[in-house]
Order: C-alpha cells, then sequence, then structure tokens
C-alpha cells in the first residue's frame, strides 16, 4: 500500500501538476484552504503534508498557512509537515520551521528535490511510528503495572520475579517515590501467599506512642484508652506478607520487639502474656541511608541484617534512560481518558523540559505533574508551563548552546536541500565559503561524501 500524502496549495494547478509527479510513489490528497486540509488530515491521516502559506482569504501573507500548520499539528503533533514558500518568503518559512514545520523547500519547486525530500520525511515518520509501537509494546507488558523499559527497570522486574518465590525478606531501597510499595506488592502477588492479605504499614505516619500496639495489638486494659482488645497490623498480616514502609522511623524500643518477631516468629500483643504465631512474609522499605542509622546507633545492626536479606534498588527516575518521556507520556493517556480529552500530546518544548528536570519525587511527582496539567492545560497541546515546569532553551540550555543549535540545523538542512553542495549552500545563508566551512568544523558537521 502506498504512503498517503496531503497536497495543501490554493492553486488548483500546482496541485494537479505535483499529483502527477507524485501519484506513482504515494496516495494523493488535496486541499485548497486550512477547512480541505484539516478534514482531510483527520480522514486520510496522512504522514507527511506539503503546505503552501498563502491560504485563502489571505493567499498573499502566511497568516493562514501558519494557523493550518498549528492545527494540523494539534489534532496529530507526529505529522511531519513541509512548508513551500515564495521567493524572498525564508522568513516565512523560517518562522514555519520554528512552529514545529519539518522542512520548507523554495519555489519553483524542483521535482526531484522534493522527491528526495518527500523520502527521507516518510522514511523518518516510519522509524518515528516503529519506535513508538515497541515503546508501547514495552509499556504495554507493564509489570504488575509497573511500567519501565530501561534496563535498570528490567533488572528490577528480574529480581522481584527471583525473590517473590522464596520466603524470605527484602528489603526494598529507593528514593521517595520510585514505586517501592508497588515492588512490595507485586512481590506478594508473585508468591504462593498471593491468596493471604497484603497490609502496608507506613512507619514514619504513626506516632511513637502507638506504634507498638499499632503492630503488635493490644489487650483490653492495656493503657488508658484500650477499652477492647484489638489485633496488631503483624497479627493481621497472617498468611499473607506484611509490608514494613520507612522502616528507618521505627523507634529503637520496637526495633527490639521487631527483631524477636522475625527471629522467633511470635509475638505478645500490649497488655498480654501470650505468645502468638503469626507466619507472615516481611517486607520493608526505606528511602533514607540505614547504614548511617546503624553508625550513629539509630538503627540495629542485627534488625537490619534480618531484613535485608535481600536487597532490591530501585533506580532514581532520572536515571532511567527514555522511561521519563514514556512513563509521562503514559500517565497523560491514563489522565486524557479520565478526562475525555482525546489527541492530547505534549509540546516538543514540554518534552525537553520534561528531559532536563531531575525529578526529585520520582514516579509520583511526574505523575503528580501530568495530571494536573492534563486538568488545568489546554485540550491539544501541553506546555512545560502546564507542567509547571521551566521553558528549556530550544535545544540546549545556554544562549550559546540555542544558537549553535539553529546554526547547525540550519546548516545542515541547507546542504540538504544542495544535495551537499557547499557553494549553493552558502549562498542560500548568505555567506561565503570559507566561513561555511568554519562553521561546519565548529559545529561538527560531516562534510558531505562527495564535496564539490
Ligand atoms: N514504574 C512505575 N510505573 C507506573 N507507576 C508508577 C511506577 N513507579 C511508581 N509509580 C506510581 O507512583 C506513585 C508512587 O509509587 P509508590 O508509592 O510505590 O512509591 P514509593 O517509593 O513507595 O513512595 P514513598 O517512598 O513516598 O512511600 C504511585 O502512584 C505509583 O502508582
Amino acid at each position: 500500500m502506498k504512503p498517503t500524502l496531503l497536497i495543501v496549495d490554493d492553486d488548483e494547478e500546482i496541485r494537479t501538476q505535483m499529483k502527477w509527479a507524485l501519484t506513482r510513489d504515494y496516495e494523493i490528497v488535496q486541499a485548497g484552504d486550512r477547512a480541505g486540509a484539516l478534514e482531510a488530515a483527520r480522514t486520510a491521516r496522512p504522514a507527511v503534508v506539503l503546505l503552501d502559506l498563502g491560504l485563502p482569504p489571505h493567499p498573499n501573507s502566511p497568516d493562514e498557512g501558519l494557523a493550518t500548520l498549528t492545527e494540523l499539528l494539534a489534532a496529530d503533533p507526529q505529522t511531519k509537515v513541509v512548508i513551500i514558500s515564495g521567493q524572498g518568503e525564508k522568513s516565512n518559512a523560517l518562522r514555519a520551521v520554528g512552529a514545529g514545520a519539518y522542512d520548507f523547500l523554495g519555489k519553483p519547486v524542483e521535482m526531484e528535490e522534493l522527491k528526495l525530500l518527500l523520502k527521507r520525511c516518510f522514511h523518518v515518520a516510519l522509524l518515528e511510528r516503529e519506535y513508538r509501537e515497541i515503546q508501547q509494546k514495552i509499556l504495554g507488558e507493564s509489570f504488575d503495572g509497573i511500567l519501565g523499559g530501561s534496563t535498570r527497570m528490567q533488572a528490577t522486574f528480574e529480581a522481584i520475579r527471583k525473590v517473590a518465590t522464596v520466603d524470605a525478606p527484602v528489603l526494598i531501597l529507593g528514593e521517595s517515590g520510585t514505586g517501592k510499595e508497588m515492588t512490595a506488592r507485586s512481590i506478594h502477588q508473585r508468591s504462593a501467599r498471593r491468596n493471604g492479605p497484603f497490609v502496608a504499614i507506613n512507619c514514619s505516619a504513626i506516632p511513637e506512642s502507638l506504634m507498638e500496639s499499632e503492630l503488635f495489638g493490644h489487650e483490653k486494659g492495656a493503657f488508658t484508652g484500650a477499652h477492647a482488645q484489638r489485633k496488631g497490623r503483624i497479627e493481621s498480616a497472617h498468611g499473607g506478607t506484611l509490608f514494613l514502609d520507612e522502616i528507618g522511623e521505627i523507634p529503637p524500643p520496637i526495633q527490639v520487639k521487631l527483631l524477636r518477631f522475625l527471629q522467633e516468629r511470635v509475638i505478645e500483643r500490649v497488655g498480654g502474656r501470650q505468645e502468638i504465631s503469626v507466619d507472615t512474609r516481611v517486607l520493608a522499605a526505606t528511602h533514607v541511608d540505614l547504614k548511617k542509622g546503624m553508625a550513629t546507633g539509630s538503627f540495629r545492626e542485627d534488625l537490619f541484617y534480618r531484613l535485608a536479606v535481600v536487597q532490591i534498588v530501585l533506580p532514581p527516575l532520572r536515571e532511567r534512560e527514555n522511561d521519563i518521556v514514556l512513563l509521562a507520556n503514559a500517565f497523560l493517556q491514563q489522565s486524557a481518558k479520565e478526562t475525555s480529552k482525546n489527541g492530547l500530546a505534549f509540546s516538543p518544548e514540554a518534552t525537553r523540559a520534561i528531559l532536563r528536570h531531575a525529578w526529585p519525587g520520582n514516579v509520583r511527582e511526574l505523575q503528580n505533574r501530568v495530571r494536573r496539567a492534563v486538568i488545568m492545560g489546554g485540550t491539544k497541546r501541553l506546555t512545560a508551563q502546564d507542567l509547571e515546569l521551566e521553558a528549556a532553551a530550544p535545544n540546549g540550555s545556554t544562549l550559546k548552546e540555542a544558537r549553535e543549535a539553529l546554526e547547525r540545523e540550519m546548516l545542515q538542512q541547507s546542504l540538504r536541500r544542495h544535495a551537499g553542495k557547499i557553494t549553493a549552500a552558502a549562498n542560500e545563508l548568505g555567506i561565503s565559503r570559507p566561513t561555511f566551512y568554519e562553521l561546519m568544523d565548529k559545529l561538527g558537521i560531516q562534510k558531505p561524501e562527495k564535496p564539490e
């Protein structure tokens, strides 16, 4: 099947000429104005669009063409739009590239040049689609809801698989929001105890005075306010898994009792004298360095070695390669579905800002920012501002980097347009040949294979 190309030009003669020249390789769809272009894009879903900027009702200004470009990209940010610009309209074409157009060609259009450019556009569009499909597949096959295609997360999944089947305690380490509780749930789900209870307790959320009775339970009258006998969390986890989150927050007297439970598998309720055996697997997690606690005496070494028979370390989000953008997109899709905002996507500048941010709150922070942006932001494109992130300078953080990125882009595009001919490219950009060579050198652009 031939790929679909949409040609948007108000001059029917030009459209017909192009159609004749390109119909062998592409399924051609045509439109003469903005409304027609959007309708054709919606129904035919072309990967590439050729767009003349001068469209009715303002054929002599680029405004209608630029508005069409913006709306085409808002409807499908993946579309590759190639601008056809008249003589002396380079600044408009550059504006269009700034607004997200993929490339531009000057009039009169040279058919061979156009064919080459289209071939490249469709090739890039195809590669991008394949990449997205692979990533989608990786994300689709999430590990008990834990998303991650990075090598670090794949290694984590492997570790979970291995520890799930043995009954040993596991200590899960990782910064806040890295998915420690999700990991604990996954271990439980994959273990022989999956039909038993999963009891999670956040040790940092319980006041010290209540912690002992919360964990071990109490007998009636054990202390003021103990009106009835109450089972503790450990006992409730009988037959299943007990997850002790923020284990570093447990005060030393309770650490002793916990150690005894881990050694002897029996507990005593507060105020009780009877030993109760409890069969539960213990998983613990912390975002603090327990070794420091051991050095200062706030965390017992013997308890640490009991809990840390096996350790799983969750990497911070910033170390998970491509996962950041994948997770951001997955959360975007989830939230967009919940709020019925179909076709919502990040702007390129938002994606750059996502990549630049250090994510101290890890996956939880990412999830929260994306959710908030989906609710508060527009209906088509989410900006860095919607995410409450600092907008990044284009392709770099400093003015120098941004300038160099733009220069590199312009030189490369010009070289492509002139099939590697340096004199022509230098002429187009209004610089001398030696300056062109100097810039190529400075910006690390490879010399064309067959220099003139
Ligand atoms: N890899 C992931 N894929 C999808 N969602 C994730 C992933 N990691 C974390 N989350 C989500 O991020 C949030 C935080 O995860 P979780 O509570 O497991 O982290 P945590 O490390 O236990 O956090 P804390 O240290 O603050 O207790 C949850 O809403 C969870 O669903």
